[in-house]
C-alpha cells in the first residue's frame, strides 16, 4: 500500500462573509517533494495555507496532514509539522537561542540544547544566538525562523516565502539547505511564493492559484512548454492577466 499523501486537501472552500477565498480546491502533496502555492494577491495562498495548519476553519471540504483530518484532530499531528512566514515575528527582547528553546519546548524535542546546536551550525547562526531577536537584520531573521521552523524536524513544512529579504547567494544558499533536509527526512513541503527563481529552482511542482481556483497544475517545465513561454515569470503573467492560450 502506498504511504498516505502528506498533504491532501479536497474540495476545499472559504467564505469570509461575501468574499470566497477559496472556491473548492483539491490536491495532494507526496512525502519528499516541493510544491509551491502561486497566485498574485488575493488568489487564496494564505487562506490555504492557514486551513492545512488548522489555523483557519474550511466552510466545506476537507484537509488532511500525514493522514490526519486537521480540522478535527489536528493536535494529533501538529508536532509533526512547522512553518515559516516572515509576518510571523518572535518576541524582540528574547536572544535567539531563547526563542528556539521556547519553541522547542513547545515542540518537545529531546536534547533541545543539542538540536539547537546542530541548527546554528547549519544556518550559520553561531554569531546570532546570544543576540536578541529583534536586533537582527531581515536576511538574520530569516534564517532563525528557517532554524525555529525546522526544530522539530518537521515531516510537513509550510512555508510563506521562505527565502524573503536574503541576498542572492544565501538565498541560494538556504534553498540547497532545504532541499538537502527534504531529502534526508523525507519532508513534504508547500511553499507560497511570489520569487519565480525560487519555484524554479526548489519545487518539483507548481499549482497556480486564481480567485481562489486551481489554473493550473504541472511541473516548472512543463508549465514554461505548455504556456510556450521561456520562463515561470512569464507563465504567471500569463495566468494573471487571463492569457491562457497554452501551447497545448
Ligand atoms: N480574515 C479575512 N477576512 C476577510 N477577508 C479575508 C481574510 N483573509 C483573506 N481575505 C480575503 O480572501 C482573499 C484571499 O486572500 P489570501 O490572503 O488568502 O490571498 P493570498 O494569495 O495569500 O494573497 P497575497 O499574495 O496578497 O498574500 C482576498 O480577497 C482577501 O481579501
Amino acid at each position: 500500500m502506498s504511504p498516505p499523501a502528506a498533504i491532501a486537501v479536497k474540495d476545499l472552500v472559504k467564505d469570509y462573509g461575501p468574499v470566497r477565498a477559496v472556491d473548492g480546491l483539491s490536491f495532494a502533496v507526496a512525502p519528499g517533494s516541493t510544491t509551491a502555492l502561486l497566485g498574485g494577491n488575493g488568489a487564496g495562498k494564505s487562506t490555504t495555507i492557514g486551513m492545512i495548519m488548522g489555523l483557519v476553519l474550511p466552510s466545506a471540504g476537507t484537509v488532511t496532514v500525514l493522514g490526519t483530518d486537521m480540522v478535527r484532530r489536528r493536535h494529533d499531528v501538529l508536532h509533526r509539522m512547522n512553518f515559516e512566514s516572515p509576518y510571523v515575528d518572535m518576541p524582540h527582547r528574547l536572544t535567539v537561542r531563547q526563542n528556539l528553546t521556547v519553541f522547542g519546548m513547545l515542540y518537545g524535542v529531546k536534547d533541545l540544547a543539542g538540536r539547537i546546536a546542530a541548527l546554528a551550525a547549519d544556518l550559520d547562526l553561531d554569531g546570532l544566538l546570544d543576540r536578541p531577536s529583534g536586533k537582527l537584520s531581515a536576511g538574520q531573521k530569516t534564517r532563525v525562523a528557517l532554524a525555529k521552523a525546522l526544530i522539530n524536524e518537521p515531516e510537513v513544512m509550510l512555508l510563506d516565502e521562505p527565502t524573503a529579504s536574503l541576498d542572492p547567494d544565501t538565498a541560494d544558499w538556504i534553498r540547497g539547505h532545504l532541499e538537502r533536509y527534504r531529502d534526508r527526512r523525507g519532508a513534504a513541503i508547500l511553499l507560497a511564493s511570489h520569487n519565480m527563481g525560487e519555484v524554479e529552482r526548489l519545487c518539483d511542482r507548481v499549482i497556480m492559484l486564481k480567485q481562489g481556483r486551481i489554473e493550473d497544475d504541472a511541473a516548472p517545465a512543463e508549465l514554461v512548454r505548455r504556456y510556450g513561454r521561456s520562463n515561470l515569470e512569464e507563465v504567471f503573467l500569463d495566468v494573471a492577466r487571463g492569457r491562457r492560450e497554452a501551447v497545448s
